[in-house]
């Protein structure tokens, strides 16, 4: 039974004040919803929502980190930090790291490997970009992906990550996938999953899609039983929008 997994990347959105305030109102919406609901501000702003996302049962995400414990590493945030302030998940590969920070397959990999080592879950991005898709170069593009980022996990670790299929032309666009089409691209990540590990375990494995959500398409994607959740951009910066977004998901999922 794979639990679904609604969650808001912030990107580099909002003040400590409105942090809060979006906490206390989306938790005060989601009381009785049986659904994962993970917030992912930005880095200064995870120990200030932490306590309120305890309070309310949501979970607190982080949207990147380093793979090192402690070091010289100007700028860079540890997993080790990110525990100890009460992270449980952290988005690690979203293309925007990839395509402005220069982020490879091999990092993705490393930080995958580092979360588990501390016991935080990677949501692993993947998605390919227009031009990838036109050339119908979608479906190696993400199987590459998926090797390398999982390369290295044991299976323990491999079946408690959560995989976001997000085609890079839908993010931020206003165009987002179709249901089926972002269906076929997680029976392909499973399709993989299964190589790499075994077929029990392609099938334990969440996976969300992301990239122009909403709270009237989610169902689109609810209603496909290969994607168990969304990882949310722009509707994810309102709380009324995100927590409708919760409720159509589940509504989704049990009809
Ligand atoms: O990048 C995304 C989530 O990580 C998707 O962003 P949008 O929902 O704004 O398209």
């Amino acid at each position: 039974m794979r639990i679904p997994i609604i969650a808001a990347n912030w990107k580099m959105h909002k003040d400590s004040q409105e942090a809060v305030d979006f906490v206390e109102s989306l938790g005060e919406q989601l009381r009785a919803d049986s659904v994962e609901a993970v917030v992912c501000p930005p880095h200064p702003l995870l120990g200030i929502i932490a306590e309120p996302c305890r309070t309310y049962g949501l979970k607190l995400g982080a949207q990147n980190m380093y793979w090192e414990e402690a070091g010289a590493f100007t700028g860079e945030v540890s997993p080790l930090l990110l525990k100890d302030i009460g992270v449980h998940y952290v988005i690690v590969g979203h293309s925007e790291r990839r395509q402005l920070f220069g982020e490879t397959d091999q990092h993705v990999a490393r930080k995958a490997k580092a979360a588990f080592a501390h016991d935080l879950t990677p949501i692993i991005c993947v998605g390919e970009t227009q031009q990838e898709r036109q050339s119908g170069q979608t479906m190696s593009v993400i199987s590459e992906q998926v090797t390398v980022a999982l390369t290295g996990l044991d299976p323990s670790q491999a079946r408690k990550a959560v995989i976001a299929y997000e085609p890079v032309w839908a993010i931020g666009s206003g165009q987002a996938a179709t249901g089926t089409d972002a269906a076929q691209v997680a029976q392909h990540i499973r399709k993989v999953l299964g190589e790499m590990f075994s077929l029990k375990l392609a099938r334990d494995v969440r996976i969300q899609y992301g990239g122009s959500v909403k709270p009237d398409n989610i169902q689109e994607f609810m209603r496909e039983p290969e994607i168990d959740g969304a990882l949310v951009g722009g509707a994810s910066l309102d709380a009324d929008l995100f927590a409708g977004i919760v409720h159509n998901a589940l509504g989704a999922a049990v009809s």
